[in-house]
């Protein structure tokens, strides 16, 4: 179904620094998604300092495989449009419970995620549970929804109704109509 996502992807939505559990540089670091799924970490401090090159640290890769295959008695890990979620310690806090989670481990969630249709407390929350992303061969295209409205936006942008063309001929149209009924 749906990927609400915009989540993120084309207006560049950011992720916490979640790869380091617990803290590191906290909200100075930044996971950002980009258009194909890619995640980078940016650091805040450099985002203020466009002219200095970005320092963006490599996030750790896994396939879809090595998700499916994880020891999922130990460790609860997931993925999410594209990145990887490790809960094991939020199993106990979740609000949805704690066995929807363990359902769901080693596995794609990320229709069933949308579907609950989490807050965005909860989105921001996730980000503490980041571990890493997948593979480039193994992503999902996010966002085909909103794609596919800018294509035919496009194609309509091309069209009679939509250029300048139109508004000025129905001007004139108006306007001889106006002076010839009421003149
Ligand atoms: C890191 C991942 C996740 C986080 C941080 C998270 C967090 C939360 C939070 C904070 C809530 C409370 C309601 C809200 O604020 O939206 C919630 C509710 C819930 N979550 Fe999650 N969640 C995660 C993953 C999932 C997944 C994969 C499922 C799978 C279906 C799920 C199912 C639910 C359900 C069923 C509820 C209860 C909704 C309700 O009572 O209306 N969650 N979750």
């Amino acid at each position: 179904m749906k990927k609400y996502m915009s989540w993120r992807a084309q207006a560049g939505r950011q992720w916490g620094c979640a790869a380091r559990r617990g803290g590191g540089r906290g909200a100075r670091d930044a996971l950002r998604t980009d258009s194909a799924g890619r995640v980078s970490r940016h650091s805040s401090v450099s985002r203020s300092a466009p002219s200095t090159p970005r320092a963006a640290m490599t996030v750790k890769q896994y396939t879809r495989e090595e998700i499916s295959k994880w020891d999922t008695k130990k460790e609860n890990v997931f993925i999410i449009d594209n990145v990887v979620y490790n809960v094991t310690e939020f199993l106990d806090e979740h609000p949805g419970g704690h066995e929807v989670l363990v359902n769901l481990a080693g596995k794609d969630a990320s229709e069933d995620f949308d579907d609950v249709g989490h807050s965005l407390d909860a989105k921001e929350l996730m980000k503490k549970y980041v571990v890493g992303e997948l593979v480039e061969a193994d992503r999902v295209q996010l966002q085909k929804r909103h794609v596919a409205w800018e294509d035919s936006k496009v194609e309509g942008d091309t069209g009679f109704t939509s250029s300048w063309k139109f508004p000025v001929l129905l001007g004139i149209v108006v306007t001889v109509l106006y002076s010839y009924l009421f003149g």
